[in-house]
């Protein structure tokens, strides 16, 4: 019997993925940038056991049993045994996986990212695969390519129709800005409505829009926004994030029949984010929504404190939520009166988030080979 673990962790995009050149193989139309937040907070856990006395292959997530009989999974499964040397003895072992996110899944956070690269660590591990396999993760779900990678990754598009050099490469490791930090305001966490899948099959199939920002806006953003973080120029980093967020979301505004995913309380992020940094005058937060309401902010150390005051008074949370913060520790206090005054918002009933994750840029996936840390 062999058994393989690891954890794995999310990414969040800068300059996002949406849309693909093909279905299959899931090759996109655009290079994408994102920054990998620590495990500390986030991660996949998946265990995987190769035995020759399993009768089938079995797959459980979150405690739950799920079909095997899944293309994406098949399609990883099938190309990492491909390339593993044929003579391994246990290359044709029934295998069973089991996998648990400590975050809510499919709910826009990127579980799908943190779970496809955790799965195909484990099984380039359990196969002892050498070299980058983000092309095999990229087959799970194409953002998880990125999750390969620890810091700031991009996700070339790649020209080749096998999708072979449709691959993710670090571009700084996360000590490169340790001063970044990550906050995710959880404005919904349940399931949701129309998955990225099908919303970006739909806006390649009616948004002239879409060619354009894939063609021209993308490829000048994604240079701007690789020197912006290798000068660690946040201003400009955040302008390019900021913009590129909403360049997305009107593209999901201009896909017919649209898809809409931001709400009221992401306009009121988003213009808490913008009065904020016009009090300041510079860019000390950036947003970015990815196919939901949440909003993720990046922002530098020295700025977390007071800005989360900024969203306690814009979005005060319930009393007596317990579990409002979670991750890294936050001190909130009082604004002054002339940041409220600045802020000039339309202050939203207590409960519009449900809670607050303070979180960094950290590692990319990690073997566990501890007994204990198995999922059994
Ligand atoms: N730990 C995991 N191991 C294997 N597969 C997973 C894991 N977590 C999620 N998935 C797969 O990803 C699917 C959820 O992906 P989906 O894109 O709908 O949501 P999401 O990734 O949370 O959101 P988004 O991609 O918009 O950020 C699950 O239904 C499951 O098939
Ligand atoms: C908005 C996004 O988060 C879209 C992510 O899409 P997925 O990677 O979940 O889609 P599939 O490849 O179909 O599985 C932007 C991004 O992460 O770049």
């Amino acid at each position: 019997m062999k058994v393989v673990t690891c954890i794995a962790p999310v990414n969040i995009a800068v300059i996002k993925y949406w849309g693909k050149s093909d279905e299959d193989l899931i090759i996109p139309i655009n290079d994408s940038l994102s920054g990998t937040l620590s495990m500390d907070t986030m991660c996949a856990k998946t265990t995987i056991i190769a035995s020759p006395e399993l009768q089938e292959n079995i797959f459980w997530l979150n405690g739950k049993e799920q079909s095997f009989d899944n293309k994406r999974l098949a399609n990883c499964l099938q190309e990492v045994k491909q390339i593993a040397d044929k003579s391994l003895p246990h290359l044709n072992w029934k295998l069973s996986i089991k996998s648990e996110n400590n975050f809510p899944t499919a709910a826009g956070l990127a579980s799908s990212a943190a779970g496809y690269a955790c799965m195909v660590t484990a099984l380039a591990k359990l196969y002892e695969i050498k070299g980058d396999v983000s092309y095999i993760a990229r087959m799970g779900s194409g953002s998880a390519c990125r999750s390969m990678y620890g810091g700031w990754v991009l996700w070339c598009k790649g020209s080749s129709s096998d999708g072979k050099d449709s691959i993710a490469k670090q571009i700084a490791p996360a000590a490169h800005w340790p001063e970044m930090r990550v906050i995710v305001l959880v404005v919904n966490d349940e399931k949701k409505k129309y998955s990225s899948t099908d919303a970006m099959k739909r806006s390649v199939q009616t948004s002239e829009l879409l060619k354009h920002r894939a063609n021209h806006v993308v490829p000048k953003m994604v240079k701007a926004c690789i020197e912006a973080i290798k000068k660690k120029d946040f201003e400009t980093f955040a302008e390019i994030t900021m913009k590129e967020s909403n360049s997305f979301h009107a593209i999901c505004q201009d896909t017919y029949p649209p898809c809409v995913y931001l709400n009221d309380t992401s306009h009121t992020i988003i213009a808490a984010v913008h009065a904020y940094n016009e009090f300041k005058s510079a860019n000390k937060v950036a947003y970015t929504f990815d196919a939901g309401p949440n909003a993720v902010l990046y922002l530098l150390e020295s700025s977390v404190d007071e800005f989360i005051s900024v969203i306690n008074y814009v979005l005060p949370p319930m009393d007596n939520n317990g579990d409002y913060y979670k991750g890294l520790p936050v001190s909130p206090s009082q604004l002054s009166q002339k940041l409220k005054m600045a802020l000039n918002a339309s202050i939203q009933k207590p409960g519009g988030l449900k809670y607050i994750i303070h979180t960094k840029i950290g590692e990319g996936p990690k073997l566990l080979s501890e007994p204990q840390e198995h999922l059994l």
